[in-house]
């Protein structure tokens, strides 16, 4: 059987919800074809369960009715975005895995029915790196199956100290369990500010989490009561009631036939899009995490909607700009930055202000002290540096850094001075206050 569509959307997670609701909205025929539940990764076994169990613990909660709070929030979710809404809404859902067809315009589907298309966009995200640890690979847990824990781990060795380390590893030690991150590199974090590594280093060495750098895992024994013996690459052993695997992620491209197709990948098989997330193919757009190029839901999110514009307006297309994608990691204190990463920014033609947050009385009425916020700004064109600047890129670390962002995005998107942030009057006493004096170190 064939069915005809303008826009076939290959996978239902973020990336694929937003394209083809964008589709729909512009008046066009659209299928999706997804393998699992709609919303895919953030809805089951992402954002939304991490961060119930993140905001559980915060609250002090027991892990077990965090744990129903996580299912209810998901179940929740699902309620509004299921084959049902969508089929009413007009978007055909095919419950089935895509693969590119033989012949040019045509996706085959495991349900034997095959869609013509004008244009495909692929969404199909990624999945847990699996780093090879010789042992019992059955017991390694990773984001697909750490929330279906219904006790909280006795012992949890965490593999990787970045967003998802960091994230898990903070709210199960909240929740009792003795845990240990192991990180290759030196730092908790390492691609993020180097000062904000530094105390959230500190704040989990004073909740009681162990941190091991430069170091991994090289193999795991199950002894007969059940324990993991873990061997370390530094030498060191460890033992484990469970080893959840946080080492990054591998893009969903296999089995698709994409190259077959003309579609190129990157070395680490990621699809290659141009600004305007167009493939190596024409017709082919690629959105969220299959692109490797920013890998959270509010990106897949908006990628979706440029997409679908550029393929309904080719004679006005809008770029994919990844520096203007905040990315938060909430621990506790939260992380936000928005701008180039700190790595990359040239200091020679930059400058950077610090405010320390327990200097804002917001800090001080909250007890909440820990953490900063860095502010940089380059020359603006003809102007200079007079107004302060242009916003180039921000670094905040402490309590609602999450929100705290969003403000110098703005500032940063519309190319603003930055001496305006230190003009607008901020309420007494918010957080957001100290963005303000952070700002009117620009003018000493
Ligand atoms: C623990 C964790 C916490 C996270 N927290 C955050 C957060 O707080 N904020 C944030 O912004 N991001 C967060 N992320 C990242 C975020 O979840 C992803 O960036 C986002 O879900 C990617 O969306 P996507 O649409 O690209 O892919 P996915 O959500 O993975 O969707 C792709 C879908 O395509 C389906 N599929 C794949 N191949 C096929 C095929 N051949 N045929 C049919 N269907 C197919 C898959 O089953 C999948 O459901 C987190 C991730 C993890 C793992
Ligand atoms: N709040 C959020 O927005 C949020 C939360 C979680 C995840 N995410 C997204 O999910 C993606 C994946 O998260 P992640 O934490 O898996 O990846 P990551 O790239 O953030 O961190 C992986 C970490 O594992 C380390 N590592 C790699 N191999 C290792 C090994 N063998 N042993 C020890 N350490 C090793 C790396 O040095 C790195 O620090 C992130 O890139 C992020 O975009 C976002």
């Amino acid at each position: 059987m064939r069915r005809d569509y303008q826009i076939v959307v290959l996978g239902g997670g973020s990336g694929g919800i937003s394209a083809a609701r964008a589709a729909k909205r512009a008046g066009l025929s659209v299928a999706m074809v997804q393998d699992g539940p709609i919303g895919g990764e953030c809805t089951f076994s992402g954002c939304v369960p991490s961060k119930v169990l993140i905001e559980a613990a915060r609250q002090g909660l027991p892990y077990g009715s965090a744990h129903q709070r996580l299912k209810a929030v998901i179940a929740e979710i699902a309620e509004e975005e299921n084959k049902n809404a969508f089929l009413e809404a007009g978007i055909d859902v095919f419950e089935a895995r895509g693969r590119l067809g033989s012949e040019d315009g045509l996706l085959d589907t495991s349900l034997g029915v095959s869609l013509r298309y004008d244009h495909l966009i692929l969404a199909t995200g990624s999945t847990p790196m699996h780093p090879f640890i010789p042992g019992p690979s059955e017991r390694y847990l990773t984001n697909e199956n750490v929330f279906e824990l219904v006790d909280t781990p006795k012992e949890l060795v965490v593999v990787g100290g970045g967003a998802i380390g960091c994230e898990l590893a903070q709210a199960y030690r909240r929740y009792g369990s003795k845990v240990t991150v192991l990180e290759l590199s030196e730092r908790l974090l390492p691609a993020e500010d180097y000062d904000a590594s530094m105390l959230l280093g500190t704040v989990f060495r004073n909740e009681g989490i162990e941190t091991i750098y430069k170091a991994t895992v090289s193999a795991v024994r199950e002894k007969a009561d059940g324990t993991l013996e873990l061997d370390l690459s530094n030498g060191d052993r460890l033992s484990a009631s469970h080893i959840l695997l946080a080492t990054g992620r591998s893009p969903s491209t296999s089995s698709l036939n994409l190259e077959e197709n003309g579609v190129s990948l990157d070395e680490r098989g990621y699809v290659k899009v141009d600004r305007h997330l167009r493939t190596s193919k024409n017709n082919i757009y690629a959105v969220g995490d299959v692109t490797g190029i920013a890998l959270l839901t509010h990106a897949a999110d908006e990628m979706g909607r440029i997409a679908v514009h550029n393929i309904t307006h080719p004679l006005r297309k809008r770029s994919f700009h990844p520096l203007d994608v905040p990315i938060v990691i909430f621990t506790d204190p939260e992380y936000a930055r928005i701008g180039p990463s700190p790595s990359s920014i040239p200091n020679t033609s930059t400058k950077t202000v610090t405010f320390e947050i327990k200097d804002s009385d917001r800090a001080k009425i909250t007890g909440r002290r820990e953490g900063f916020i860095k502010l940089t700004v380059t020359r603006k064109s003809i102007f200079g540096y007079v107004g302060g600047g242009r916003v180039l890129s921000a670094t905040i670390i402490g309590d609602r850094a999450s929100e705290l962002i969003h403000e110098v995005e703005l500032a940063r998107r519309s190319r603003m001075f930055a001496g305006r942030l230190a003009q607008t009057v901020h309420a007494y006493p918010s957080s957001s206050i100290a963005l303000r004096q952070c700002a009117a170190k620009l003018f000493p």
